[in-house]
């Protein structure tokens, strides 16, 4: 293999940009020549291609979002836009290819594996929600985004004693909101993996005033609904000072933690490494701070991992 390209695709997350160097980087120290694909898919398709030297990744590291634009495509989810994209990647010489996104960018790179074009995957989203790795690229960075905010949360709802309730991001999966949720201390965690009714959170809240605590801190995870529609719940079973905070698309952007820039290089030269070894349909992963890979189409059958033991912890340090 003497060309590889790189693209990012689905919702952006911090670290993506430090996976694109890694996949530059180390593309170029083992002799062969990168090319970065701009707008995820759609770039594929319009060929929006260009070679990627080492100082066109320098800088990149510590910067957020990914350099190379990321887009959703619904024109290559069609056999056509595919057999167009191939065309393309044809004409580039282009041999080899990283796609770094989630589950669905996964299914893109998984069909053009399958018309013999060799894809590896890296997980890049902060829902952390792709099964079989601990952790996805941008996770650590919105977890530290998400307490940074709840601490200042907690700074005004102690002082005017009020109950704020904090969405997260996490369509599908609640590890933003369990994370920070157990990080920040928060009173209660709502997951869209494990539904409590309303009435025992109120109880639950119930007890904490009479014990005296005046203010609290509710993480919903968006998956679950929204944090408006849980305040208007609360208000209507209990008269209760409630503020809403939607977290939103803070929680996407940022310079990405040590953490992520270091997952991010381990899995951008490991993603390299096999695609040069022959290996295709993988997705890089970190399992037990290894750097492993899973066959997608396997991986894909299965759900992200929910950690029952960190829900128990955080139900019993918030009694
Ligand atoms: N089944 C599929 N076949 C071919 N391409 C697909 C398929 N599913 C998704 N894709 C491609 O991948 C792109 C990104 O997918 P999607 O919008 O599901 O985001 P994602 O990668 O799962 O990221 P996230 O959910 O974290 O935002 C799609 O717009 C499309 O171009
Ligand atoms: O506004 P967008 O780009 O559609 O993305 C929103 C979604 O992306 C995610 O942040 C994942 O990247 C989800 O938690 C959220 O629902
Ligand atoms: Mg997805």
């Amino acid at each position: 293999m003497k060309k590889i390209g790189v693209l990012t695709s689905g919702g952006d997350a911090p670290g993506m940009n430090a996976a694109i160097r890694a996949v530059v980087r180390s593309g170029i120290y083992r002799g062969v020549e990168v090319y970065g694909i701009y707008h995820g898919y759609k770039g594929l398709i319009t060929g929006n291609i260009k070679k990627l030297d080492v100082a066109d990744v320098g800088d990149i590291v510590q910067r957020g979002g990914t350099i190379l634009y990321t887009a959703r495509c619904e024109e290559f989810k069609t056999e056509e836009g595919r057999a167009i994209a191939i065309q393309q990647l044809k004409k580039f010489g282009i041999e080899g290819l990283v796609v770094i996104g989630g589950d669905g960018s996964f299914m893109g790179g998984v069909k053009l594996t399958q018309l013999g074009f060799p894809t590896i995957g890296i997980p890049g989203t902060i829902d952390n929600d792709i099964p079989e790795t601990d952790f996805t690229l941008g996770f650590d960075t919105a977890l530290n985004t998400i307490i940074d905010a709840i601490d200042k949360i907690r700074d005004t709802a102690t002082s005017h004693e009020r109950q704020f309730i904090v969405e997260v991001m996490g369509r599908g999966c609640g590890d933003l909101a369990l994370w920070s949720g157990l990080a920040d201390g928060a009173e209660t965690i709502m997951l869209p993996e494990k539904k409590e009714d309303l009435d025992t959170i109120v109880e639950r809240l119930n007890r904490g005033i009479e014990r005296g605590k005046k203010h609290s801190i509710i993480v919903v995870a968006e998956g679950v609904g929204s944090a408006y529609d849980v305040a208007k719940e609360i208000k209507s079973k209990a008269n209760m000072d409630t503020r809403v905070t939607v977290l939103g698309h803070v929680q996407r952007g940022g310079s990405p933690t040590a953490f992520d820039r270091v997952l991010a290089s381990r899995m951008g030269s490991k993603a390299v490494e096999l695609l040069l070894n022959g290996d295709k349909g993988k997705m890089i992963a970190i399992q037990n701070n290894k750097i492993v890979a899973h066959d997608i189409l396997d991986l894909l059958t299965k759900k992200h991992g929910f950690d029952e033991n960190l829900y128990t912890l955080a139900k019993e340090l918030s009694i």
